[in-house]
């Protein structure tokens, strides 16, 4: 049985552990949150010049924060039309005049290609980089409707025309930067490691980024009058956790295309909670995209794939947050998992959109790692970026990038040439080995997580990075979603892995006697 599939199957089997359920807490506390708001106008989202003094204050009780930022956004004088976005064809020449507007339902250029959302970057620069840093910088930490939102605090670089009142977001973003300082140094020999958590998220993953952008649209387009009757993805888990969240909380329906036993049961039972419209389809996430777009060609539903480019929007404040994180000082290194390969992107475009704009002098140099078991881009990249070949992804841990025929291709390609970037892959045990490494250091990674940490630990090896080089990995999803994976290797039954770091459970009689032995067995070693 394959990996993914047997995740599925197994789960409500008894489990090797025989952990008893624990007892839920009674909480007898609950946190009274203030909201405050800054009164400047720039973070009503007016283009004001100076960044703003926040002045605390109370909203009246018979408000709520999106009626508060609606009464700041109609009652400004200087309304928030100076910036703006279209979509052009991806990596155009300057002298192509083809765009469209954000509130055309488009996904592809004239000529098939990808698309790109372009910002007017001349009215973007009337601000210096200091504005912009210290704009955002002034948005953290706040319940301010929507900057609250890790994404929406940097509304002007992400959809600038958007209503307020049009935004879905669950204050997504503003997630962990770790430092991986044991992990660093017990195997790497790094001081200067950090982990980018952006699994720890409302639905778990990094997809929350990119949805709350697209869901926000697709409800301005409705409100608009668009004849949209619902958004659809193909998932490998997360895409379809985030829609189907988004999509239930502005009451939009969502049509998910699952590829049947190939993913997990916490990240199916996602939407099927959230109340989507949930098709198991008999063939790999590949086979699902091509009938989503086939579909979406068809009928009035929105596609939430990253090959619309609005996702990638939301995704690439994760780069800008890394570098606001570190103070506007830029890691040497960040790596990325990469499957339908959007993420690459958005990485690399929230980093270029820093320099250009100058809050940051230059970018990081990017990775983007694979699974050896479904690595189309890494296999292009070792031919010297001659033709692309996609492939049939065989089965791997690391579901969610499992992925043949990536949709952005193309723009991965180009952002890692941008960047002297590389791209490595990993096996699967070296990627459930690396997971397990850090999970012993007290993280609890995703396999995905465990392929880029993989490539990490192959250019470290190499070389290639340095000891003190200030390196990111970003973590895609939560370990949580991916439980049966780590079930399996520490309980030793993955055919052909010989698990190195399992740490099972040991079966000891309820007796004093026989728990002396162990625990003086135990501590005998670790002394
Ligand atoms: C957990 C996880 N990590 C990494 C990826 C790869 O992201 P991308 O498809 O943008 O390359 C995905 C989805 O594909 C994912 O769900
Ligand atoms: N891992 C993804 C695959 C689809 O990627 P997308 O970014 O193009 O939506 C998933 O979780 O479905």
């Amino acid at each position: 049985m394959s990996a993914a599939a047997s995740s599925s199957s197994s789960l409500f089997q008894p489990s090797p552990f025989h952990l008893a359920p624990r007892k839920p807490h009674k909480c007898s506390h609950r946190l009274k949150l203030t909201p405050i708001r800054s009164s400047s106008a720039a973070a009503a989202g007016n283009d004001s010049p100076a960044p703003p003094a926040p002045t605390k204050h109370r909203r009246p009780a018979d408000q709520n924060i999106r009626q508060e930022a609606h009464l700041l956004h109609t009652s400004s004088t200087t309304p928030n039309h100076h910036f703006s976005a279209k979509y052009v064809p991806f990596n155009a020449s300057p002298s192509c005049t083809e765009s469209y507007s954000l509130d055309e339902i488009v996904y592809r250029s004239q000529s098939g290609g990808l698309l790109d959302v372009a910002h007017d970057f001349d009215a973007l620069r009337r601000f210096d980089g200091a504005y912009w840093r210290s704009l955002f910088d002034s948005r953290i930490g706040h319940t301010t409707w929507p900057y609250g939102s890790g994404v929406w605090s940097k509304k002007e670089w992400v959809l600038p025309q958007i209503d307020p009142d049009d935004i879905v977001s669950a204050f997504e973003g503003n997630s962990n930067l770790f430092w991986a300082e044991r992990f660093g140094k017990q195997f790497l020999g790094m001081n200067d490691l950090w982990v980018k958590h952006c699994g720890i998220s409302h639905t778990g993953s990094f997809k929350d980024l990119g949805m709350t952008v697209l869901v926000s649209q697709v409800n301005r387009l409705r409100r608009l009058g668009k004849p949209l009757v619902g958004v659809g993805c193909a998932s490998t888990g997360d895409t379809s956790a985030a829609l189907s969240a988004y999509c239930a909380s502005a009451g939009i329906p969502s049509i998910v295309f699952l590829p049947s036993n190939k993913i997990s049961i916490a990240q199916l039972v996602q939407p099927i909670a959230n109340g989507a419209f949930v098709l198991s389809i008999d063939t790999d996430f590949d086979g699902c995209m091509r009938l989503i777009r086939e579909v979406t060609a068809e009928l009035p539903i929105y596609l939430a794939n990253s090959l619309n480019s609005l996702r990638l929007e939301g995704q690439k404040t994760a780069a800008i947050e890394i570098l606001q994180q570190f103070d506007w000082e830029v890691p040497d290194w960040v790596i990325v998992p990469g499957g339908n390969l959007g993420n690459i992107y958005a990485f690399y475009k929230g980093f270029h959109m820093c320099k250009e704009l100058g809050l940051v002098d230059r970018i990081p140099r990017l990775v983007c790692a694979q699974a050896a078991n479904a690595n189309p881009l890494y296999l292009h990249y070792k031919s010297g970026w001659t033709e692309f070949k996609p492939m049939k992804a065989n089965t791997t841990f690391a579901s969610a990038i499992q992925i043949g025929d990536p949709v952005s291709i193309d723009r991965a390609v180009y952002a890692l040439k941008k960047s002297d970037g590389i791209v490595e892959e990993a096996t699967e045990e070296e990627l459930m080995d690396a997971m397990a490494q850090a999970d012993s250091t007290g993280m609890f990674t995703c396999p995905h997580t465990g392929v880029a940490l993989t490539a990490l630990i192959k250019l470290r090896s190499s070389g290639v990075i340095g000891p003190t080089d200030r390196t990111v990995v970003v973590s895609t999803a939560h370990g949580l979603k991916f439980t049966q994976s780590k079930i399996e290797y520490h309980s030793k039954c993955i055919p052909d892995m010989a698990c190195r770091f399992a740490n099972p459970p040991v079966q000891v009689k309820a007796d004093f006697g026989s728990v002396m032995d162990v625990l003086k067995k135990y501590l005998s070693k670790s002394s």
